[in-house]
């Protein structure tokens, strides 16, 4: 079977490598020439577990292209799936600027029946403007006897296991209203369905809903325990046994309850807001989705509040140590990442900083270029020397077990600002450290010595 998929970020080349790793002939069409030629040589522009080694295993076969060149794509597949972005709009609502461009590309150069599937996050409503934009385009070109269908075929993988996540997909959203799409989308992912129906069809309309309820519920959850640990603070109460109490009543579960500085990345604040927007526009007071986003946006400001608070104000010409850059563990993306705002938040009250991250470095560097106040370490440990107190953003593994009494002898004061709760604050103090938790402070610090 021949697959085109226009769109090589992380969405469209991990279910290409994974398309192509199953056996299908995937043509992947992107408008960034630089990007093309390099993974035309086997480079791959992201960090994603697992990613490089399908990509080379597949790319040296006649499994995997990459080209610019749309007509190519068009030409050789039935199936067309849109995975290119859909950034936020100057009022939060998705720009389909990419997503139309490609609808107009595709009836530009088909010469027979084409299967459309949007694989982009795009609010309700999307695939009738990208049937209208292929209708007009058609016309324009004299072929509206030309016939083609559009789908919804959202995407839930997660950044850093986005190959684990679309080799075993836990559901498959096919939203189509044309049988023929249906049978051909289900022998398509008939490879990744083998253990049981993952599949749940349903309209166009839905599927495109269940994208960002899927998004906004576990946003939802996470500025829920969020709140819970602000109050857990002023009730002097531990947010991690909170945690475990609450988790484990299987209605609630222990997933995406941890607390922290909030949610960051590429989805979530975007389709969050996407959705207030789509609500607004739709004459509905999104309440609770509002309160969801507020609360995501002051939590990425509660560490320096703790920062600050410890040091009276008193931050000007210190310096920090900064451990975790990307958003998340497992990523390059710093895209919307907490510890940008606590960046912004430290340079603007005089401070430097001192990072390090495994894999975010060079995504740093590109954001950020050359700064004064900003030094990017060659280890986690160099982070820490001449730093007044370390800050964790990032819950990466190679953070979780540090050698406390070296980092005492090496950090100017024995002092942790623990934002992903990742440190016993007890195990800590017996080494001599005071670490500050999310959720967890006021009687539950133990003193020092
Ligand atoms: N990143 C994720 O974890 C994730 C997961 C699920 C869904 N999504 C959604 O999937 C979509 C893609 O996200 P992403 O993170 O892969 O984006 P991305 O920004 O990493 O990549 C998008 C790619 O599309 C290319 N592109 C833009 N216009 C094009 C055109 N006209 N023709 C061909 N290529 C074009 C860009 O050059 C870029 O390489 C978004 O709607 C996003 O919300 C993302
Ligand atoms: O208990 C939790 C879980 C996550 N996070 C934060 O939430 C953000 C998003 O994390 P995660 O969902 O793991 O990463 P994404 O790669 O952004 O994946 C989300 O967004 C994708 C794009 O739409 C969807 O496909 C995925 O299903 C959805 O999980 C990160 O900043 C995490 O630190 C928390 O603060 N607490």
């Amino acid at each position: 079977m021949n697959i085109t998929i226009f769109g090589t970020g992380y969405v469209g080349l991990v279910q290409a490598a994974v398309f192509a790793e199953a056996g299908y002939n995937v043509t992947c069409v992107d408008i960034d020439a630089e990007k093309v030629s390099r993974l035309k040589k086997g480079e791959i522009p992201i960090y994603e577990p697992g990613l490089e080694h399908l990509v080379k295993e597949n790319g040296t076969t006649e499994r995997l292209h990459f080209t610019t060149d749309a007509s190519v794509g068009i030409a050789r597949s039935s199936i067309q799936f849109i995975a290119v972005g859909t950034p936020p709009d100057e009022d939060g609502s998705a720009d389909l600027k990419h997503v139309l461009a490609v609808a107009k590309e595709i009836a530009s150069h088909m010469e027979e029946h084409r299967i459309v599937v949007v694989k982009s996050t795009v609010p309700v409503g999307t695939s009738d403007q990208v049937r209208a934009m292929m209708l007009r385009t058609l016309k324009e070109r004299g072929r509206d006897d030309l016939t083609f269908d559009v789908s919804s075929n959202p995407e839930f993988l997660k950044e850093g296991s986005a190959v684990a996540d679309c080799t075993k997909p836990d559901r498959i959203i096919i939203g189509t209203e044309c049988a023929e799409t249906e049978r051909a989308l289900r022998e398509l992912y008939a490879p990744f369905n083998r253990n049981h129906d993952k599949i749940i069809s349903m309209d166009v309309r839905s599927a495109e809903l269940t994208k960002y309820a899927a998004n906004c519920m576990l946003a939802t959850k996470i500025s829920f325990m969020n709140e819970m640990a602000n109050l857990a603070e002023k009730l002097d109460a531990d947010i991690e046994k909170v945690r475990l109490g609450i988790g484990a009543d299987p209605r609630i579960g222990y997933h995406f309850i941890y607390p922290g500085v909030g949610y960051g990345g590429s989805c979530f604040p975007k389709d969050v807001r996407a959705m207030i927007r789509l609500a607004q526009t739709s004459g509905y007071d999104p309440m609770v989705l509002n309160a969801v986003e507020q609360r995501n946006e002051q939590q990425k400001h509660v560490l320096f509040a703790k920062i600050s608070g410890h040091f009276e104000g008193d931050i000007e010409g210190k310096t920090f140590a900064l451990w975790g850059l990307s958003f998340k563990p497992n990523t390059n993306d710093m895209r919307e990442a907490p510890s940008r705002v606590l960046m912004a938040a430290l340079w603007q009250a005089g401070a430097k900083v001192r990072a390090y991250d495994p894999e975010a470095m060079d995504e740093c560097r590109r954001i950020y270029g050359d700064r004064e106040d900003l030094l990017l370490c060659a280890s986690k440990e160099e982070a820490l020397e001449e730093a007044d107190a370390l800050v964790v953003v990032t819950e990466w593994k190679s953070f979780r077990a540090p050698d406390f009494e070296a980092m005492k002898r090496v950090l100017r004061n024995p002092i942790i600002f623990d934002g992903r709760n990742i440190y016993d604050p007890v195990v800590a103090s017996r080494k001599g450290l005071l670490v500050f938790s999310i959720g967890r402070t006021g009687q539950l610090l133990p003193s020092l010595e």
